[in-house]
Parts: structure tokens; sequence; C-alpha cells
């Protein structure tokens, strides 16, 4: 058979396998839709159906990469799949997101890794306004930056969860790599100054010290705002991830700038939604003591014994005194697990006040 024969079958058979997964694609959605409508016919009166659920997605996934043989990779199929169900979830409902914008951020590239492209995804001004969104019910959940693997944790975020009484649903990971960028009006060597958010440039200070060491450096509210400024404007630059780059339609000049490697950053979905355990789950506290000599070791001690790894731990002016702190404490598990239980109820003994901000499902993808 010639190779045109071969290729020309080859796509008969794409074509009749197609046809099969849309079929199987369609009789996902119906059943779905069968899902909202027992949800719905299952209802107390005053209870309100809950159409996400974030601990069956994370189960899903987490299936299908372990049943998956290839030769698609693990992250390839869950990507797939997390858009099979996100079109799944708007049949049911469609889910408001607001994020922190404007449109370009990496946290809409995080909101949309997360929930998937079928949600309804808000750009806000402001860390503050994600939180007063979801708390106001104007979008059903938020997503927010917490931390980055080379600049450490987002205060904002943190200090925010102080004042408002939100729950954590979900994290999501991101790599983030940032590229140099300009706009059709930028001559490459007569660069003047370069734009992007803070955090960003401290990401590429050494890239930037060694190519543009005496560019002016200008932080913005985001480096999506960086790149809509050098749209137009001449001999400027900004840094600033792929979304931004194609939405703005900039060149990249240099390409993954970022000092490490694996640079990344992680993001917390909020809302008001508890999320049962699925085994592989984390569990964020708040938690506020009197500064006496051993405090910190007595926070400590019941993870440490009770064999509970510890994933993070920040601290935060109390907002409520001079040099009075909170920590922000991160672990593996979740808070209806009967050990976890048990430290959270010692840890409260020892404590001015402990808030369990949420458990969640591990970050799959
Ligand atoms: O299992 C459910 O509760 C569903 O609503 C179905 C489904 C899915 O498509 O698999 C859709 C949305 C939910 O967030 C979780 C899963």
């Amino acid at each position: 058979m010639s190779s045109q024969d071969q290729l020309k079958a080859l796509r008969v058979r794409i074509d009749s396998l197609d046809e099969k997964l849309l079929e199987l694609i369609s009789e996902r959605a119906r059943c779905a839709e069968e899902v909202a409508r027992v949800k719905m016919s299952s209802l107390k009166p005053g209870e309100s159906p809950v159409f996400y659920r974030p601990e069956r997605e994370a189960w899903v996934l987490k299936h299908i990469m372990e049943i998956n043989k290839g030769p698609l990779g693990n992250e390839e199929v869950a990507r797939l799949f997390r858009e099979i169900m996100s079109s799944c979830l708007a049949l049911e409902y469609p889910l408001k997101v607001a994020y922190l914008g404007p449109e370009g951020t990496f946290t809409q590239a995080a909101a949309l890794k997360h929930f998937g492209h079928a949600v309804i995804s808000l750009p806000m001004a402001a860390i503050d306004e994600v939180f007063r969104e979801v708390v106001a019910g104007a979008v059903n959940f938020g997503v927010v930056p917490v931390e980055n693997s080379t600049e450490g944790a987002v205060n904002h975020t943190l200090d925010s969860f102080l004042e408002h009484n939100l729950v954590i649903c979900g994290e999501v990971e991101l790599r983030i790599h940032h590229h140099l960028l300009v706009g059709e009006n930028t001559r490459t060597d007569k660069i003047s100054r370069i734009y992007s958010h803070a955090q960003s440039l401290a990401q590429c200070r050494k890239w930037l010290d060694a190519h543009y060491p005496s560019v002016e450096r200008v932080a913005l509210s985001s480096n999506a705002d960086a790149a809509r400024r050098v749209k137009s404007e001449w001999n400027s630059a900004a840094i600033a991830g792929d979304m931004a780059a194609q939405l703005y339609g900039l060149t990249k000049l240099a390409e993954k700038i970022e000092d490490r490697p694996d640079n990344s950053t992680r993001f917390l979905i909020i809302g008001n939604q508890e999320v049962p355990p699925i085994g592989d789950d984390k569990t964020s506290i708040i938690v506020s003591m009197n500064n006496k000599p051993g405090a910190l070791h007595a926070l400590l001690m019941p993870f440490y014994e009770n064999g509970i790894d510890l994933t993070r731990i920040e601290t935060r002016p109390s907002r409520c005194g001079k040099w009075t702190y909170v920590f922000f404490i991160d672990f593996v598990g979740h808070c209806h697990d009967p050990l976890v239980k048990s430290v959270l109820e010692r840890l409260s003994q020892e404590v001015v006040a402990l808030k369990v901000l949420g458990s969640y499902p591990k970050a799959v993808l």
C-alpha cells in the first residue's frame, strides 16, 4: 500500500473513533444532566443544590491518571478529562469564578487549569475584591495567589483571610515562565523601561541584572497590565507569561527568563463550601497565640508527635496589638481524619484562637 493510501485508511479509522468518542462524551454529558436532576430532587426544604464537587473531580482525575496506559502522558489525559468535566458541570450549572485580573494574568491561567474553560471567569482588580465578590455571593468561587517558590508568601492573600470568613476549597500549582515581551513600536536596542509586577521583576532579578543592568524597572499592579501597556508604548518591554503575550499580540524577545527553572506559584480556591475527604488532602489553619517562651514549640509539638506532615508555616502581624502574630499553617490530612481531629483539639487548648480555613484535595494537575 502506498503511504498516501495508508494515510487515507488511518484517517478513516480516526474519523470513526472520533464519532465513537463524541457518542461517549455526549452520553457522559447526559449522565451529568441526570446527576443535576437527582441533586435537585433530593433537596431538603431550605437546602441549595451543590453542583460543583471538588472532591469528586479530584478523584476522577486521579483515577484517570492511575488507569492511563499511554501513549498520552498522565497530565495530558487529565487535562482532557478536566475539560470534559468542566463542560459537563456547565450543563448542570455554569459556575462563576472571580480571579485576580486583569485578563491574561497567571491567576486566570490557574483558574482555568483548576476549573477548565467552561466556567464564567471574571477578572477583579485586587485580591481583596476577589474575596469580597465571593462573600457577597456575586460569584461561586475565587482564585488568588498564595505563595511563590522563589519569592515566598503573597501577604495580601494571607491578610484577607483575617478579614473574611471564607473556606479554602482547593489549590492549584502553576509553573511560572516569564518572557521579555515587546510591542511593534519598540526597537529592541532602544528599550528604556521594563514593566512588570514587583514579584515577577524579583523572580527575574539576576537575568535583568545580566542583560539590562541600567534599564529602569517599573512595578505595576500585574504583569498582564504591563503587557497591555507596552502594546502601545514606544521603547518599553514587559515581563509576563504566555497568556498575556497572546492576549496583547506581543513578541517574545527572550523566553523563560525566570532565575529559577522550577519557579512555581500556588493558588487557592476560595468559596463557602466545605469539601469532604478523598484520602489525599491538605488542611489550612490560622492560629493566634500569646507571646511566651516555648509557644511555637507547643504549637508544633502535636504535629510532630502524631507524624503529621507540615507543608508550610507563615507568620503575619495579627492586626490587633503591636508585635502580636498569627501563624498560617498547612499540613497533610483532612480535618475529619481522627488523627487530625485530635491534634486540632489539643492545639485549641494551647492557643488563643484557632480557625480551620479548610480541608481540600491536594492539587492533582
Ligand atoms: O458527580 C457529580 O456530582 C457531578 O456533578 C458530575 C461531575 C462530572 O462531570 O463528573 C460534574 C461536576 C462535579 O463537580 C463533579 C463531577
